[in-house]
């Protein structure tokens, strides 16, 4: 197949037309592309023409081969807005021996830093694009006028479809870039500054996007920081967390591929509507193998949809509830409250409380998981009952009228006979069932809701107050209702699965015994593929990309699942690294769950104690990590706001001041020129209030969405006026139809939203509208963070319709 000849990169001397000068590159690597797909695509299609013998293994290397093209050809087709947009021109002295020679680009004067690496095979590999996590790329993100890193120049490209729209340059000369921000063109601290703000002034489309051309130094330090332990990103809002942590989730894969692509990364968000936002970023950056997740889908089988007041889901998320659980599996060991008198084999059979009491001590005894200490105690209370029995015929046995064969069996002394007997009766195990129940997850918890006598004895000290919020009236329809099942309620299934237990010590050995057999059929299956006589040695093979253990984990689901497909639906899995977004609104239950999950504790949490919004979230990290880590983690801050104007920061810094004056806001790296307005309504008004909204709201459609369709605007409000508001701004046509997606999220689409605040978590729009500012302070006591949380939504306008007078923490506006 023949490759676009590669034009020598254009001369690092001033181009009198860049843009002009870097188009042939850029067509070229695009060239590259379109081969590498084409080749791709044609693999895959003789793999899956390619008549199979039809035994298993046959079909499973061709299954395994079309999976890994298939992978391929998405993570190709991913790339291709964007594919390169930057260029490094190193000094040539800095090209010393002291580079791993493995690292592509090592040696090379010009570098061109892209999505994805691309190599020249007509000329002995050479880098042709540098994928942006490899280390040679990484002064694209960090060097300074003040330190270099050997970079002469760095040059920015911004591309739409293929073409070079334009070029920034950044020369990396101290005098050079003190003649530049004289003219004003730098701003001390920020990379690529024309091209930052370009992405930063762009309309917001709904859905997140990735930053990989624009990443800040402060923020690519925190990208790249090492995969071990704990690290928590701090920042305020805007200042980029989200985005930083999915690029760490991109790049730990990338550079820790072998250890992390096995055990998958989960990346944790706080709601389904933040998810769907965030879900474009990893696949745009060629990454397919992490699981989105909120709190609520932990649990396997159950995407918990249901809605509680927050002050239910917080005493659900509470430490103490873990004690109570546990005290609710204990309520279920029952005694006997008079004995149970049975006929085993004729005989009677009494059982009374002192043995059950015995048995269940015995099983309590061997601190096993509930079901699995079940067998502990059937078996006590069968040989206790068996002892007896022996106990009761030997007695009878001195006398003259027991008949000979009792007496032969206890010459034999064959209490196993008795015990076999007993085991055999089914009404005895039902009668000890009923005192140390099979219990699932659902069961116990349902069981436990619904029943005050169970809340009472499962949660000694608690008011009665408190014991109101577990109580329900009636249980779920199935046993995995999800609209009946809160998020808070999905944890805590996860912490009675811990106690529950299954007794799965049997099949996990199968599955152990199943692995090692996998594992060796997949060598073999390599092995084959590997020996293929007519593959074209300038192609990657499967032996490239895959080994044997990571050809295993796909063949044996036969599915070929990946390990975040598998992970989704097992509750027993660990993760390679976890990843916590809006990790302050966790509760202290929620966070047991992804300590679970993460035994390895190679996690990274971003989030802001200043947004905390939820009633038991984290107040401080201290507090939330240390009976995890004690005081083994580290910290990252992140300082710039790149979503919020000047204009609207200034309003939130003062609420932040309030909320705590300790806090420094970030600082924002632009103004919009559109102050924040505030306009009043009759206090007590809903029509009026209503109607001010609806006219606020058409301002902003008009000020923000463009002919196509680009531009969003939020309505953020107390979730008591939400429904109003919607119903008038839907007769108004200025929303539409509820679109909710399978996961539950709001339509993301859409150019106006009407939302309350934690349901917008996360999330930006062009312009905010925040109605009843006192009234969202006033719905939680933690109101004032909901009000920070509102006012920093937004990227280019915000207005604030208020119901009486100003909000004092708003005086600012007035
Ligand atoms: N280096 C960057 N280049 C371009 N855009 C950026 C950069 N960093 C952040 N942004 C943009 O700034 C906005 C805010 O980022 P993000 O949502 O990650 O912030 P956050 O800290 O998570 O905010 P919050 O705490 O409010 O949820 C996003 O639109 C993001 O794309």
């Amino acid at each position: 197949m023949s490759h676009p000849a590669s034009p020598a990169a254009p001369e690092v001397e001033p181009d009198p037309d860049p843009v002009a000068a870097e188009q042939p590159y850029v067509s070229m690597l695009y060239g590259r592309l379109d081969v590498r797909r084409q080749e791709t695509a044609e693999l895959l299609a003789r793999v899956l023409r390619d008549e199979t013998t039809g035994t298993p293994q046959a079909v499973s290397e061709r299954d395994a081969a079309a999976a890994m093209y298939s992978e391929q050809l998405a993570t190709l087709s991913a790339v291709e807005e964007g594919l390169c947009f930057g260029r490094l021109d190193v000094e040539p002295e800095a090209l010393t021996g002291d580079a791993d020679p493995e690292t592509p680009g090592f040696d090379q004067e010009t570098v061109y830093i892209g999505r994805l690496g691309l190599l020249d095979e007509d000329h002995d590999y050479e880098p042709l694009l540098i994928d942006w996590r490899a280390p040679v790329a990484r002064p694209y993100y960090t060097a300074t006028a003040a330190n270099p890193d050997g970079i002469r120049r760095r040059r920015h490209l911004r591309t739409r479809s293929r073409r070079v729209l334009a070029v920034d340059d950044e020369i990396l000369d101290l005098r050079e870039a003190a003649a530049a921000a004289s003219r004003g063109h730098q701003r001390q601290g920020l990379t690529g500054e024309a091209t930052l703000l370009a992405a930063l002034g762009a309309g917001r489309t709904g859905r997140m996007g990735d930053i990989v051309a624009t990443i800040q130094s402060e923020q690519d330090r925190i990208i790249r920081s090492g995969v071990n332990g704990v690290l928590v990103v701090e920042g305020g809002p805007g200042t980029g967390k989200t985005a930083v942590a999915l690029h760490r989730a991109a790049y730990l894969l990338y550079t820790h591929r072998r250890q992390l692509a096995k055990r998958g990364v989960l990346v944790v968000g706080p709601n389904p509507t933040f998810l769907r936002y965030i879900e474009q970023v990893l696949p745009s950056l060629g990454e397919t193998s992490v699981l989105l997740q909120t709190v609520g889908e932990l649990y396997p089988g159950l995407a918990a949809r249901g809605h509680e007041a927050p002050e239910r889901a917080a005493r659900k998320g509470a430490e103490d509830l873990s004690k109570v659980l546990a005290a609710a599996v204990r309520d279920r060991q029952e005694l006997p409250r008079r004995p149970v008198r049975l006929v085993v084999d004729g005989e009677p059979v009494e059982i009374d409380r002192d043995l059950v009491a015995q048995a269940r001590t015995r099983a309590r005894r061997t601190r096993r998981p509930h079901n699995d200490a079940k067998r502990t105690f059937v078996r006590e209370a069968i040989d206790l009952l068996a002892r007896r029995e022996r106990d009761r015929i030997s007695a009878q046995g001195s006398h003259p009228e027991v008949p000979d064969s009792d007496l032969r069996l206890l010459d034999r002394g064959d209490l196993a006979d008795i015990r076999q007997t007993m085991r055999e009766d089914a009404d005895l195990i039902a009668a000890l069932d009923g005192f140390w129940p099979t219990l699932t997850p659902p069961q116990l918890l349902a069981d436990l809701y619904t029943d005050r006598k169970r809340i009472t004895a499962a949660t000694r000290g608690w008011s009665d107050a408190d014991r109101d919020l577990l109580h329900r009236d009636t249980g779920p329809r199935h046993p995995l209702d999800p609209q009946w099942w809160t998020p808070a309620d999905a944890v805590l299934l996860d912490e009675a699965a811990e106690l529950l237990g299954e007794d799965d010590t049997a099949e996990r050995e199968r599955a152990e015994r199943k692995r090692e057999a996998d594992e060796a059929y997949a060598a073999g299956v390599l092995e084959i593929l590997a020996m293929e006589e007519d593959w074209d040695p300038e192609l990657l093979r499967p032996t490239d990309v895959v080994d044997a253990s990571v050809l295993a984990d796909r063949s044996s689901e036969g599915s070929w699942a990946s390990a975040a497909e598998r992970a989704a639906e097992d509750r027993t899995w660990t993760f390679g690294h976890v990843i916590v977004d809006e990790a302050q609104e966790l509760s202290p239950m929620a966070w047991r769950v992804l300590m679970r999950r993460c035994p390895s504790r190679s996690m990274t949490l971003v989030g802001d104690v200043a947004q905390t919004g939820a009633r038991d979230g984290a107040s401080s990290w201290h507090s939330v990590l240390s009976p995890y880590v004690a005081a083994r983690w580290r910290r990252e801050a992140l300082t710039v706001n790149y979503r919020t104007p000047a204009e609207i920061a200034a309003v939130a810094a003062e609420v932040l001041a309030v909320i705590d004056p300790g806090q420094t806001p970030p600082e924002s790296v632009r103004e919009s020129g559109v102050p924040p307005r505030a306009v009043g309504v009759p206090a007590d008004d809903v029509e009026a209030l209503v109607h001010q909204v609806a006219t606020t709201t058409r301002a902003a459609v008009d000020e923000v969405v463009d002919a196509e369709g680009n531009g969003r605007v939020a309505v953020l409000a107390p979730g008591t006026r939400v429904a109003a508001l919607a119903e008038r701004l839907r007769a108004d046509g200025l929303l539409g139809e509820d679109a909710a997606d399978e996961r539950g999220g709001s339509d993301l689409e859409v150019a106006v939203v009407v939302s309350t605040v934690s349901d917008a978590k996360g999330l930006e729009f062009d312009a905010v509208v925040l109605a009843d500012p006192e009234g969202l302070v006033a719905e939680s006591p933690r109101g004032l963070n909901d009000l920070y949380v509102a006012l920093t939504r937004a990227t280019r306008s915000l207005d604030v319709v208020h119901p009486g007078a100003l909000p004092a923490v708003l005086s600012t506006l007035a």
